[in-house]
């Protein structure tokens, strides 16, 4: 079932009709699905069924903290980069003992904190930073849990600022080097090698790039053992892909069912780090359209959401579906580009659509839920949007449109 559908030709989120939710909290407005988060993560979880696992949620994708909180509540874990996702998985009622912390830059003020709480493991991603982890632990008179971050040279075949697995990337730590790495952690008073992990790219729409990573994974491990290293858990990361518009991702269960094919035979847990299978199709962004404007070559549907609210179109050239919120208005068709208020020509949500709309309508923006509100900015000091979540027939809010004082308040005029 899709939680945001139309009843009489008006988009309903859950049980509301969203152009009632965009009066009643403003636009532009990030909606999201209560029930689709809980569903797409117990997708990931049911698809494992006995295995020992752990779904950590990667909180890049979506960190609000009710968001998160809804997580923690299911019993996820959570993938974090920063301490600052860190202390919002606390701030969600999360539990420390779930998190891995990934990341090529961890400092360590992040790594002391993320060891004062006590995470499951550490994504390691080079050799200084194993010896700096070794020398804050140390300091701590602490043992640090760790895994490597294997970089499989893969090809994800998916856009190249979000492909991580390849040896140009400059994520974890090669194959070839890897063993040696292990080696050296194994000898490391500090450190305690629990895994291995890897995350090769974001929006996947293929099982083979998973499968060659999770074999070359598996070839190193192997060798491993031959030197005396086991490990308790591999980690594939995230990067499943979704359905922006007719992308045909393999669903989980066929995800795991492969994964599980292949890892049976061995006594490990499987940790996967999923973030915008979770989140993305269970958010939209709504937006009034402010202006329709027409010369000869175009017609401009201007609208009240810019890159600064959802950049991925502008990064990636990403194509997101935009749908009418109330197709019940009788309205003439015609082709308009969705362009933002925001002075970049690259400001736009989508070019060549169809649509039925009037000035003062609202258009929804489809799959927002993940790297939407998270990479949005300020820029052209535009106040960061509001977010509400939908739980049947209740909307909370959970986030607060942002105040032109809270632009500024971090700011001091001179003396
Ligand atoms: C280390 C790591 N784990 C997990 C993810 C989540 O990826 P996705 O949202 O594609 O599932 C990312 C982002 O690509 C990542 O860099
Ligand atoms: N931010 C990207 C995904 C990058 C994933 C982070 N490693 C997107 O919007 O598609």
């Amino acid at each position: 079932m899709d939680f945001f559908q139309y009843q009489n030709n008006k988009l309903f989120a859950e049980a509301l009709p969203v152009s009632q939710l965009a009066q009643q909290f403003g636009t532009p407005l990030y909606v999201y699905s209560k029930a689709t988060l809980e569903r797409h993560w117990y997708a990931f979880d049911k698809a494992f069924g006995d295995h020992p696992h752990l779904i950590c949620f990667a909180v890049k994708a979506n960190s609000n903290i009710a968001v998160l909180q809804t997580m923690a509540r299911l019993g996820s874990g959570f993938d974090i980069v920063s301490q600052g996702e860190l202390e919002r998985v606390l701030k969600a009622g999360g539990d420390p003992a779930k998190v891995v912390f990934s990341g090529v830059a961890k400092t360590e003020r992040e790594i002391a904190r993320a060891l004062e709480v006590g995470i499951r493991c550490f994504n390691v991603e080079s050799l200084p930073e194993l010896y700096r982890i070794n020398d804050v632990a140390g300091k701590m008179a602490k043992i640090a849990p760790i895994s490597l971050r294997v970089n499989p040279d893969v090809d994800a075949h998916t856009h190249p600022y979000i492909s991580t697995g390849l040896k140009e990337n400059k994520f974890g730590v090669s194959v070839e080097q890897a063993r040696d790495v292990y080696c050296q952690a194994s000898q490391l008073a500090h450190i305690q090698i629990v895994g291995m992990d890897c995350h090769i790219g974001s929006q996947l729409t293929e099982l083979q790039p998973f499968l060659d990573a999770a074999d070359r994974l598996i070839h190193l491990m192997k060798q491993l053992n031959a030197d005396g290293i086991q490990l308790k858990h591999l980690d594939l990361g995230g990067g499943l892909g979704v359905p922006y518009t007719n992308e045909t991702p393999p669903h989980p269960t066929e995800y795991a069912k492969a994964l599980l094919e292949k890892l049976q035979q061995f006594d490990l847990e499987i940790i996967l780090e999923p973030g915008r299978a979770i989140t993305a199709n269970a958010g939209i962004l709504v937006t009034k359209v402010e202006y329709i404007k027409t010369n000869e070559s175009r017609n401009f549907a201007i609208v009240d959401a810019g890159m600064n609210d959802m950049i991925r179109p502008a990064l990636y050239q990403a194509y997101m579906n935009i749908i009418e919120a109330d197709r019940s208005l009788a309205r003439e068709k015609a082709v308009y580009d969705v362009v933002g208020p925001v002075c970049e020509t690259s400001d736009f949500l989508g070019k060549q659509r169809e649509l039925a709309i009037a000035q003062g309508d609202y258009l929804v923006q489809r799959s927002a839920g993940a790297y939407g509100a998270t990479m949005s900015s300020n820029y052209n000091s535009r106040p960061r949007t509001a977010e509400i979540i939908v739980d049947g027939d209740q909307a909370h809010l959970i986030r607060q449109r942002e105040s032109y004082e809270n632009l500024w308040q971090l700011e001091r005029l001179l003396p």
